[in-house]
């Protein structure tokens, strides 16, 4: 069964997810864009309190949408957001030239990296296969214009599933996300994903308002195969 990974920007949006069901606590800024992160504090503070509260989840937390360019400024917040307990640090990957030494980079780091694939203009499948050959214990797809529809409108399912292919096939664990909804569950399951990340289909409003605990209820039943009342839009 795919799990379900949920991005929250506080303690109470945490608690609500791990309550509802999420399987991986997601810790970002909505509002500063599709890999946005929080303060190194508040990430710390949020991975205390779950923990307090007896969440046992893996949590991850994003570095800021940074430029590949930028590598020391990637290099040093992966440390800083990894010294806040979490299980593991996202950090989103472009493609172009610069994007391979940034995964060498990444590897070399002795925090557990998830490189978060921008997907927008589709996979890079050589960028991908140089991921797999290196020691990441998961690998992700995303998409940075929430606007502009799903991941499944950016990347044709042929190319998803050929992603899905590489990644499984080197031995580590591979998660969608972009603006996925409820109504992608059916695509998201045909691809079986080992996880799938949400914002945008479990706030009240865009991904940058707050959680809706009916909505993660809904997705988080969706996902376990149940039947759901289809909610108000
Ligand atoms: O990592 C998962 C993302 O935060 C998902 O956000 P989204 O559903 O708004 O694309």
């Amino acid at each position: 069964m795919t799990r379900m990974l949920v991005s929250v920007r506080s303690v109470p949006e945490a608690l609500l997810a791990a309550g509802a069901g999420a399987d991986f606590i997601d810790l970002k800024e909505p509002g500063e864009g599709a890999l946005g992160g929080l303060p190194v504090a508040t990430i710390a503070a949020i991975v205390r309190a779950l923990r307090a509260h007896g969440v046992a989840s893996p949590v991850s937390a994003t570095i800021g949408d940074l430029p590949m360019h930028a590598l020391q400024r990637i290099r040093a917040q992966v440390e800083a957001v990894g010294a806040c307990g979490v299980d593991y640090v996202k950090v989103g990957i472009e493609r172009g030239p610069q994007a391979f030494a940034v995964l060498d980079a990444l590897a070399a780091c002795d925090r557990p990296v998830v490189p978060v694939f921008v997907a927008d203009r589709g996979l890079d499948a050589a960028l991908v296969a140089h991921a797999c050959g290196l020691p990441f214990p998961a690998l992700m797809a995303d998409t940075a214009d929430k606007q502009a529809g799903s991941l499944f409108d950016a990347v044709p399912m042929a190319q998803l599933r050929h992603f899905l292919a590489q990644v499984r096939a080197a031995g580590q664990l591979v998660g969608l996300a972009g603006a996925l909804r409820t109504g992608d569950v059916p695509l998201l399951q045909a691809l079986a994903p080992d996880f799938a990340g949400f914002r945008s289909a479990v706030c009240v409003g865009d991904r940058a308002t707050a959680l809706c605990p009916q909505r993660l209820a809904a997705l988080a039943a969706l996902l376990r195969g149940q039947a759901v009342e289809p909610l108000a839009a």
